[in-house]
């Protein structure tokens, strides 16, 4: 009786103590199996006397139910404890904020290019598109720039051989339109320009031009005037207001250059305008020139025209207030990703 009484404390103070369910696995096979202390007991019940064994044996099966309870007990708290750890470790807190996609940027230089080219668009012009790498015809011959006009220069313009330049202007895009479409005519043309210009804030070798050219039967000074002023109003607000100062290219003839209200200051002097109001040379334009209409096979007596020629990259610094041309060419990702 003792004996069995001390082997269900000393089980039950084991089984409290486990950590492992293989801990109890080894204290069910100590107390329950077959070399169990709990069968031990009872391969000695023969030696009892015939009123003592059913005693004995009632006590050695409660014993055993005692143990097994407690193991089994054990055992759903040991897996309890198994499954919470688990849970724990693979829990996902899915209100973390997971670190965002990067997502592309539009370059301000194309939604400039994409802006102005919209806005000739719903005034019903077309875009056309043209080599980078062009005719000396196209580029100066064909828009009546003389031999010697300064131009041409090695100063100003990258020579591929004598015949081929990379173009200076936009220019010869729309000479090959008039000469593949013919009159009247109402296009854009927007793209790389490349001068062998200094390098510095405002000028880079290659830049971004946009020029528009319309030929009709009656267009005059007066609807140039208008188209840029409604042009420059529709891109800096209607407030901006233009001023066209007489001047000279050999593809246009009268030609003037275009200054606009300062965007910053409204006109009333700022360091952005160098007190002047104004931001100067923004565009320049003026009607074609008869001999650019006859180069291109149209005839200058039926027809006229305005032609006009801007800065995109200028633009795109006015309109995101930027100092240096150079940014739009770095590539540099803190200033991209501003846009
Ligand atoms: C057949 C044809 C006939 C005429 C043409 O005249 C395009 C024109 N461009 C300008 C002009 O001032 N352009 C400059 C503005 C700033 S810039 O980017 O440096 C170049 C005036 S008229 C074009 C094509």
């Amino acid at each position: 009786k003792e004996q069995l009484m001390t082997i269900q404390s000393e089980a039950l103070e084991a089984i409290q103590g486990v950590g492992t369910l293989d801990e109890l696995n080894t204290l069910r096979v100590k107390y329950l199996g077959k070399k169990g202390a709990i069968t031990g007991v009872m391969k000695e019940m023969r030696s009892l006397s015939q009123d003592e064994r059913p005693l004995i044996g009632e006590l050695a099966n409660k014993v055993r139910e005692a143990v097994e309870t407690a193991i089994s007990d054990k055992t759903a708290e040991l897996k309890e404890a198994v499954l919470k750890a688990r849970l724990a470790s693979e829990t996902i807190d899915i209100t973390l904020n997971k670190p965002q996609p990067l997502l592309g940027h539009e370059h301000p230089l194309i939604k400039t290019i994409e802006t102005l080219e919209d806005l000739f668009i719903d005034m019903g012009f077309t875009v056309v598109d043209g080599p980078e790498v062009e005719t000396v015809a196209n580029n100066f011959d064909l828009l009546n720039a003389p031999a010697d006009h300064p131009s041409r220069d090695l100063t100003d313009t990258f020579y591929i051989d004598e015949g081929t330049v990379l173009r200076t202007q936009t220019s010869p895009v729309q000479i090959r339109a008039m000469k593949e479409m013919g009159a009247p005519l109402r296009i854009v043309s927007s793209g790389r320009v490349f001068r062998s210009d200094e390098v510095d804030a405002t000028h880079s070798p290659m830049f971004h031009q946009l020029e528009g050219l319309i030929i009709d039967e009656t267009i005059s000074m007066a609807n140039l005037f208008e188209t840029l002023n409604i042009f420059v109003k529709a891109l800096f607000g209607d407030d901006i207001e233009t001023r066209f100062r007489p001047h000279n290219f050999p593809f246009t003839e009268p030609s003037a250059e275009v200054d606009v209200t300062c965007t910053v200051c409204g006109g009333v002097g700022c360091p952005a305008c160098h007190n002047t109001g104004w931001s100067m040379e923004l565009l320049g334009c003026g009607m074609v020139h008869p001999n650019v209409l006859k180069n291109c096979g149209i005839d200058p007596e039926k027809y006229s025209g305005f032609a006009f020629g801007m800065g995109i990259d200028r633009i795109a610094m006015i309109k995101y207030g930027l100092d240096d041309i150079r940014l739009l060419f770095e590539n540099d990702q803190r200033f991209l990703k501003q846009f």
